[in-house]
């Protein structure tokens, strides 16, 4: 079981451009609990997950873990998390095999086979990442929630370019992760086919 027994945002308000976004934006998540955040193109779900992170400043809002207000969000929440944005977050000069390596450096090879095996992409684990095709990236992007310990998944379009074996894989993983009491914010324009979740409509 994980440590983290909610996750609560209150009030986020964000400035993007011209605008203001998410406009007083507030749900909790519990242990055990998937939050699909739904909205149209540029409704601000990618905004979001930056100013969780402190990669964007909030004009106003707050977060709490374990029904606590962070004082350092950024900082805590880093610690704690698992964040997969739009892009793929991989090192093209390095192999698919070293990219693993070097998100994990603790983790030993035999680990990374096996995960790579799941995924259906030992037969790339020495290629370099241009020789992938986009659904290909994204599993080696993916393979970071095979091997990571951390309890809070930030999931931003994590469907994007896989087949349907692979959006299967992910829903199972994930389905993994919350009986084993993580939480995951999920931003995605699929509906989530097989999971319970609650709705946060931007
Ligand atoms: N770097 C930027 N500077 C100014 N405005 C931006 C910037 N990036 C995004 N925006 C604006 O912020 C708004 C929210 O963008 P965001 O990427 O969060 O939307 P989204 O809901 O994730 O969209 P999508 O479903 O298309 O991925 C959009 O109107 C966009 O034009």
């Amino acid at each position: 079981m994980y440590s983290v027994a909610s996750l609560t945002i209150s009030d986020f308000l964000v400035e993007r451009g011209e605008s203001d976004l998410l406009n007083g934006l507030s749900f909790s998540a519990r242990s055990g609990e998937i939050v699909h955040i739904s909205g149209a193109n540029g409704a601000g779900k990618s905004t979001f997950f930056k100013a969780l992170l402190g990669l964007l400043p909030l004009l106003n809002g707050t977060i709490s873990l374990n029904g606590e207000v962070l004082v350092r969000p950024a900082q805590s929440l880093l610690s704690k998390s698992l964040y997969i944005g739009h892009g793929v977050g991989l090192n093209a000069a390095l192999t698919v095999m070293e990219n693993l390596s070097w998100y994990f450096p603790e983790c030993h090879i035999s680990r990374f086979q096996l995960v790579l095996k799941e995924l259906s992409m030992s037969a790339f684990a020495e290629a370099q990442l241009q020789q992938l095709s986009a659904g290909q990236l994204r599993r080696v992007a993916l393979a970071r929630l095979w091997l990571s310990d951390k309890p809070i998944w930030l999931l931003d379009e994590p469907f994007t370019a896989l087949d349907q074996t692979l959006i299967s894989q992910l829903e199972a993983k994930m389905a993994d992760h919350i009986s084993a009491g993580g939480i995951i914010i999920l931003a995605s324009h699929l509906p989530l086919k097989s999971l319970p979740f609650q709705r946060v409509e931007l």
